[in-house]
């Protein structure tokens, strides 16, 4: 039987079981009824399309720093060091939410860098959306995962580690058999990524052992769950290894959102899912995404 990626309706009186098979057999979804505006959507694009266009040492001017805020070049990331033979054929910008005084001791914590005013005012206004959203999503995940208030107390998501990621693929063919990739296959890190595409194919994710190509799907995030998410749940909910593999020769842009509790959070299996015994030993947030924050990219040191 072919492989179906399963569509939410965020809406849906029974979204959170929608969520809970989704998660235990694919570990990606459609997400439709999410309320955020096309328009708003629609007008990253277009900063991105303006930002990247411009020649590398406009944009190495805006070079993402230790906190991983700003421009990364094509090919300073590599997901899938074992295999890939150079870098992602991708460059990205990086914008996460800005820290309060209090937590600038913090790894991974500051300030924003942006190019310029509109290009600020637009991927922040987006940004906002996109942490409301995470957080709806977060909670339907941790009902459906048989804990509903799970992730509502203070440490959890108050001070969430998301990042928003704007990424640019070049129009360079992939070749899987000597290890050139548009982004090579991982896990994501966190809970929960919610992706926005291109009309252009290429993410592809595996499942029963075959890669599955994702289309994009007008309207709908593409949702999946990353490591921390399993964790929580035992292994209950999957977290997918995926990749972008250029099988058309054209550029793709796409926008990633990363959704993590608060870097000071353990993420301790949910009592819901400990079943015969937790599998997973307990992990800060931030140990978690340090450690592999320094695998996959050049400019990151621990
Ligand atoms: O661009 C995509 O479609 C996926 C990107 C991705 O998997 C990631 O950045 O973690
Ligand atoms: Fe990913």
């Amino acid at each position: 039987m072919p492989i179906e990626v399963p569509i939410v309706d965020c809406e849906a009186a029974d979204a959170a079981a929608q969520l809970r098979g989704a998660c235990m057999s694919v570990g990606f979804f459609y997400l439709t009824n999410h309320g955020i505006r096309p328009d708003l959507e629609a007008a990253v694009y277009d900063e991105m399309h303006r930002f990247f266009q411009q020649p590398l040492e406009e944009k190495n001017k805006v070079l993402a720093n230790a906190n991983m805020r700003g421009y990364t070049p094509m090919s300073e990331e590599t997901l899938d060091p074992a295999v890939q033979t150079q870098g992602d054929t991708k460059e990205g910008y990086y914008i996460c939410r800005a820290a309060q005084p209090d937590e600038l001791h913090l790894p991974l914590h500051g300030a924003n860098i942006f190019p310029d005013a509109k290009f600020e005012a637009t991927t922040t206004a987006y940004f906002d959306a996109m942490t409301t959203l995470g957080f709806r999503v977060a909670r339907l995940f941790a009902d459906a995962a048989g804990t509903p208030d799970a992730f509502d107390a203070p440490g959890m998501f108050d001070r969430p580690m998301a990042a928003l990621r704007l990424l640019h693929y070049s129009d360079r063919v992939s070749d899987v058999s000597s290890g050139i990739f548009g982004a090579g296959a991982h896990s994501d890190y966190g809970l929960l990524t919610l992706l926005s595409t291109d009309n252009t194919p290429g993410l592809e994710i595996y499942v029963e052992q075959q890669w599955v190509p994702v289309p994009p799907k007008p309207g709908c995030f593409i949702v999946n769950i990353g490591d921390l998410g399993e964790r929580w749940t035992n292994g209950l909910f999957k977290s997918t290894r995926h990749r972008v593999v250029n099988r058309v020769g054209r550029e793709r842009y796409s926008i990633p959102f990363f959704y993590e509790p608060n870097f000071t959070c353990v993420v301790k299996c949910l009592p819901s899912c400990v079943g015969s015994g937790a599998k997973y030993a307990p992990i800060t947030s931030g140990e978690h995404l340090m450690a592999k924050y320094a695998e996959t990219h050049d400019s990151y040191k621990l």
